[in-house]
């Protein structure tokens, strides 16, 4: 799949391109830059002489550094036109590959042409090297801005292995004079976070006119964009780095220095405001490779997400990690994970294993949707600000995360190279015969990360996991430092088998066989999902990405603290994901690849849920649509009716204040059942489904300023108007969501309901019974009804006609 874009300026390589094999350098016409064909740009360095190998010591952690007076000062960059030859003598050299991937080509073909460069390309597909490499050819410094401590200093682990000098500055670093020596150009390339550099500026143009820095590269850089989900507002000013660092001030550059700027996750909206943000040069390169991830398998699982759930949640993972039961409640002696689970003095305050709340919040204003599925409400404490704030990890600075770990050795780790000395990479399945293949196979052990929207659930979990023999450590902002930085070591040294964590953990982990992702929860954006379950599968061969989510309950906006604007957006996204989770019948890698902006065509994974179970059969709601849009149509027509009528006489004030109230979805839903006996135990949590379908075809939209994660105050559009008086035979064929078909999952009947029916013609008695109605849904979460329930059965109901209407299909 190729696509370009901008006149050529943006390149999408083929979807399987970054996963093929880099062992046999391929010659593809439309990526080779000796073909000249990159993109139409000038991006090749005019011949100079000879390059002279950059000066590289291989020592240990910190004094991994070059001598200043041996480093090469010269603005020009001295690599002559065979540079691929070069970059694949220094890839072997330091890494063990033997070719670059076409889009780090094309990355460093921009450097080398002095242009800023914005890079997406999938978790995983080996972003670092588009930054790491221009130190090693131009033997100038690197300055790689990056989000995380942790995330640094895992980097600067790995180049050290590799004999590449680096180091990270900030509140992390424990040696003072690693700064120093840095900005003396003694490493080749500087991690720092964006509050440091701020601080660092004229010593990094000192640094520039001394040894030279070739690149500014913006790791993560979604973490630049309001838009996006990780947003911290210090990434936003680096845009100094453009003004400090360009020819016009620096008397000394001959070219401005270029910025690279890199992420996985990044939507259409996002990538523009990188390139505002970092006032990246008009004449700047993009390029993108497809973030489809060929191996991973999405599936979404309904699960009531509370303590009681978690035997039926977690019970295959308890098999592969431990197979062992739980004796009548008593405890497996904890082995050497004991640790992990910390005790009761580490515990964050109020956040203890035995203080377990079940911490789903519904949205905010949204009416109790449990009252009419029959699920627990929500024990926790009251929703308040401080209440989410303490809850959820939220990124305010990389000074928050100094979870380094272990110190750098210097040492090439021995497993990681094979017996030919080159690394050993696997490639993911790249067509869809060896897709199919793959899934034949049983998933591998491997690791396991499990996300969960709150800090109290790391503890629950991971105490639960514990308790039957897995190997499971919680980790979230505030649990002790050493704990965390354990926690790091031992995940990376597989001594850990699965770690339950907040956000804060796995930010750009580079660890290759974490063969699950679990999400427990709604996460908060697509984007977030996609990052977090990019962490696994990085050995290419198949993992698991499951998201369980409680599919009777919305989305929740967790972190607050957010501006008016702020909090829109984040409904959004929230509302985005949202819409995936109720998905059931397109292909989950499809809706998440094109959420970033890429098409996917009329390709499949093969291997998500929606693949291998294939749609619901399709049903006709011609007359639940129907009902729906009278029901809405009817109470606008009279809403414009009030108005337009200036005329005191043709109603009370009352009447008139009755009016301007918006009904919500659940009004026009008691509406529907108090005109239609068919309907009347239809849940609300299927209308929901049929709103958010009818929204989705343009028949209704939401009538209230506020975003809300799903359709609240139906309006009815042109469009619906015409679907509610067209004539014409034609179905309303759709696919059931996922919350439509749960709530008619088992069949709610009423055997009293033929009684009940009996009197229903009786007008005195009709009105009786719904005035009870309505009293009993005035009292919020009394659920009269459902009491009734256990003892009846009547397949009559509209619940069990739409079941019904499924089995018939099926
Ligand atoms: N040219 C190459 N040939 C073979 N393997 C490569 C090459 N470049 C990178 N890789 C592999 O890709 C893996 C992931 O690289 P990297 O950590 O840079 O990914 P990333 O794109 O930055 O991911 P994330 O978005 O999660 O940060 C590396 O561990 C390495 O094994
Ligand atoms: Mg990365």
């Amino acid at each position: 799949m190729t696509s370009s874009q901008s006149k050529g300026e943006i390149r999408q390589s083929r979807i399987w391109e970054h996963f093929q094999p880099t062992s046999k350098p391929k010659r593809s016409r439309g990526n080779d830059v000796s073909d000249g064909v990159m993109s139409g740009s000038k991006v090749l360095p005019s011949p100079v002489e000879e390059h002279k190998e950059p000066i590289l010591l291989i020592d240990n952690q910190f004094e991994n550094v070059a001598e200043p007076s041996q480093v090469c000062c010269s603005e020009e960059l001295n690599i002559g036109t065979n540079w691929e030859l070069k970059v694949n003598g220094l890839l072997r050299k330091h890494f063990g590959y033997s070719s670059l991937k076409s889009f780090q080509k094309e990355a460093l073909a921009a450097l080398l042409a002095h242009e800023d460069c914005l890079v997406l390309a999938a978790t995983g597909s080996g972003k670092s090297l588009c930054f790491q490499i221009p130190a090693l050819l131009t033997g100038k410094v690197v300055v790689v801005v990056s989000p995380l401590i942790s995330l640094m200093h895992d980097q600067c682990l790995k180049l050290s292995k590799h004999g590449v000098s680096a180091c990270f500055l900030g509140s992390g670093q424990p040696d003072s004079s690693v700064e120093q020596k840095a900005m003396r150009g003694m490493y080749s390339i500087i991690y720092v976070c964006p509050e440091t550099i701020l601080r660092l500026i004229k010593p990094l143009q000192r640094l520039a006119e001394s040894r030279g820095i070739t690149l500014f590269a913006i790791d993560e850089a979604h973490c630049i964009s309001k838009w996006g989900h990780d947003f911290r507002p210090d990434y936003r000013r680096l845009s100094v780095l453009r003004e400090n660092f360009s020819a016009r001030n620096l008397k000394f550059l001959k070219y401005d220095i270029p910025i690279m700027a890199l992420t996985a996750t990044a939507t259409v909206q996002v990538r523009q405001d990188i390139l505002d943000s970092l006032c990246m040069s008009k004449k700047r390169k993009t390029v993108v490779t497809s973030f489809f991830r060929p191996n991973l398998r999405f599936s979404v699982k309904h699960s009531r997400k509370s303590v009681s759930s978690y035997s039926t949640d977690f019970c295959q993972l308890i098999d592969v990690y431990a197979r062992k039961k739980k004796v009548d409640g008593m405890k497996q002696p904890l082995v050497s994970h004991e640790s992990h689970c910390p005790s009761d003095s580490d515990k964050v305050s109020g956040s203890g294993f035995n203080d377990i709340q079940n911490s789903d919040i519904e949205e905010s204003n949204d009416e109790s949707s449990e009252k009419e599925n029959g699920s627990i409400p929500s024990r926790g404490r009251p929703m308040s600000v401080e209440y989410l704030e303490n809850e959820v990890d939220v990124f305010q600075s990389a000074e928050d995360w100094d979870v380094a770990y272990g110190e750098f050795s210097g040492q090439v780790h021995c497993e990681e190279w094979n017996s030919h000395g080159s690394m050993e990479t696997i490639d993911p399945p790249n067509k869809p015969e060896e897709r199919l293949r793959l899934l034949q196979e049983p998933l591998e052990q491997g690791l396991t990360i499990i996300y969960v929207p709150t800090r109290k659930e790391t503890l629950s979990i991971a105490k639960y996991l514990c308790e039957f023999g897995v190997n499971a450590a919680a980790y979230n902002a505030a649990l002790p430092k050493s704990h965390l930085r354990q926690v790091h070591k031992e995940f990376h040294e597989d001594s850990l088998q699965v770690v339950v964590a907040t956000m804060a953990f796995g930010m750009g982990i580079g660890k290759l066989n974490v063969r699950r992702i679990i999400h427990y929860g709604w996460p908060q954006s697509l984007e977030a999902y996609y990052q977090e379950a990019g962490r696994a599968g990085r050995d290419g061969k198949l993992a698991d990405c499951i998201l369980y989510v409680n599919l009777s309950r919305m989305a929740t906006l967790l972190p607050s603290k957010r501006s008016e604007d702020q909090a829109k957006r984040a409904y959004k996204m929230l509302s985005d994901f949202f819409r995936y989770g109720m998905n059931t019948s397109c292909c989950r890698a499809k809706i998440l690849v094109e959420y970033f902006g890429e098409d996917f065509g009329d390709k499949k994974c093969l291997f998500c849920d929606v693949c291998v179970d294939g749609p619901p059969k399709m049903l006709d709601l011609k007359e639940e649509a129907n009902i729906l849009m009278q029901m809405i149509a009817a109470r606008y027509a009279e809403s414009s009716f009030m108005d337009c009528s200036y005329d005191d006489s043709l109603c009370s004030v009352t009447e008139r204040q009755k009016f301007l109230v918006k009904p919500n979805l659940r009004a026009f839903v008691n509406k529907i059942r108090e005109q239609s006996q068919k309907f009347i135990t239809t849940d609300l949590l299927w209308w929901k489904g049929l709103a958010r379908i009818m929204e989705a075809k343009g028949y209704i939209r939401e009538g209230d300023d506020k975003i809300h994660v799903q359709i609240k105050f139906p309006e009815p559009t042109k469009r619906g108007l015409e679907f509610l008086q067209s004539e014409s035979d034609k179905g309303f064929h759709v696919y059931p969501e996922a919350d439509m078909l749960y709530s008619m999952r088992k069949p709610r009947a009423y055997s009293s309901f033929s009684d009940w029916g009996k009197g229903w013609a009786n007008p005195e008695i009709r009105r009786q019974r719904l005035d009870k109605i309505r009293s009993s849904n005035r009292k919020p979460r009394k659920p009269r009804i459902r009491k009734s329930r256990k003892h009846f059965s009547d397949t009559s109901t509209s619940r069990g006609r739409i079941s019904a209407k499924i089995s018939q299909k099926k």
